[in-house]
């Protein structure tokens, strides 16, 4: 049987000492478009961080591809979006050099590239629509526009794991809409996401389970709850999937 993408149990992970993700478990298979969801700061992107190794375990363990964390070797299948560009202070590269970047794991910095490469950089820009804005300073980009540059440069990477830290936050209407067309692609062709969220927007079709985290474990892992404001509407009264303690206004922090 194949292992799953993801595997983390019983995962514990705390900054200085301060316990953030208190006892979590978690398993993605192959073709899952997984949305992690909670309120700021209840330690979403600490669990990414913590599947991808970026912050060690306290205890607990994680295994990709069914290969513990400190023996895999095999990055260049998962392609991985932090949360923001920053700032950026004026970098000079260009969209193109950017998306480019994203090759590197798989030809190694001394060879140069070829045409596999090439064609995997323009796919990946046509793919969140910035084709016609390949040779432009990414500086000059607007907010969603860098941000469908990084996704371009992990799809140009051709994982089979997508990881995505608030793909969508703060990104314009046709970023967003931009976005959810390259995802749907890459499920298509049989990749799995693992992506954090405020608020899903046009990628809530897309998504196949919602793991909720709130106080450093998870609250809820199956459907997708429905948004916050949901809740006022007058005929809203089908039971939940969660419990009733669950915190209110997940979707609105
Ligand atoms: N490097 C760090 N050092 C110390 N504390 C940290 C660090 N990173 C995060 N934290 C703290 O850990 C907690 C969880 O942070 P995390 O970024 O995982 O939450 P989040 O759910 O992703 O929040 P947000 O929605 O605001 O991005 C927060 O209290 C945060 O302040």
């Amino acid at each position: 049987m194949t292992p799953p993408v993801i595997t983390v149990a019983h995962g514990v992970v705390g900054y200085d000492g301060r316990p953030v993700l208190r006892d979590v478990s978690l398993s993605v298979t192959a073709g899952e478009v997984v949305a992690v969801l909670g309120a700021n700061g209840s330690g979403k992107s600490t669990l990414i961080r913590a599947v991808l190794g970026l912050v060690p375990l306290a205890a607990g363990s994680v295994e990709l591809f069914g290969t513990p964390l400190r023996r895999f070797r095999q990055w260049r299948r998962i392609g991985y979006v932090p949360q923001r560009l920053g700032a950026g202070g004026g970098v000079p590269a260009t969209v193109r050099e950017v998306v480019a970047s994203g090759r590197l794991a798989r030809r190694g910095v001394l060879r140069p590239p070829g045409r596999a490469d090439r064609e995997a950089v323009e796919e990946a820009l046509r793919a969140v629509g910035l084709a016609d804005r390949a040779g432009d300073p990414v500086a000059t980009l607007s907010g969603g526009q860098q941000q469908r540059t990084l996704i371009a440069r992990a799809l140009a990477g051709r994982p089979e794991l997508l990881v995505l830290d608030e793909p969508t936050a703060g990104v314009d209407a046709a970023s967003q809409e931009a976005f959810a067309g390259a995802l749907r692609d890459f499920v298509d062709g049989g990749g799995t996401v693992l992506l954090v969220a405020h608020e899903l927007g046009p990628l809530r079709p897309l998504i196949s389970r919602a793991v909720v985290v709130h106080q450093g474990g998870i609250a809820h892992d199956g459907a997708v709850p429905e948004p916050a404001g949901h809740h006022a509407e007058p005929d809203h009264d089908h039971v939940h999937p969660h419990g009733p303690d669950e915190p209110a206004g997940l979707w609105s922090s």
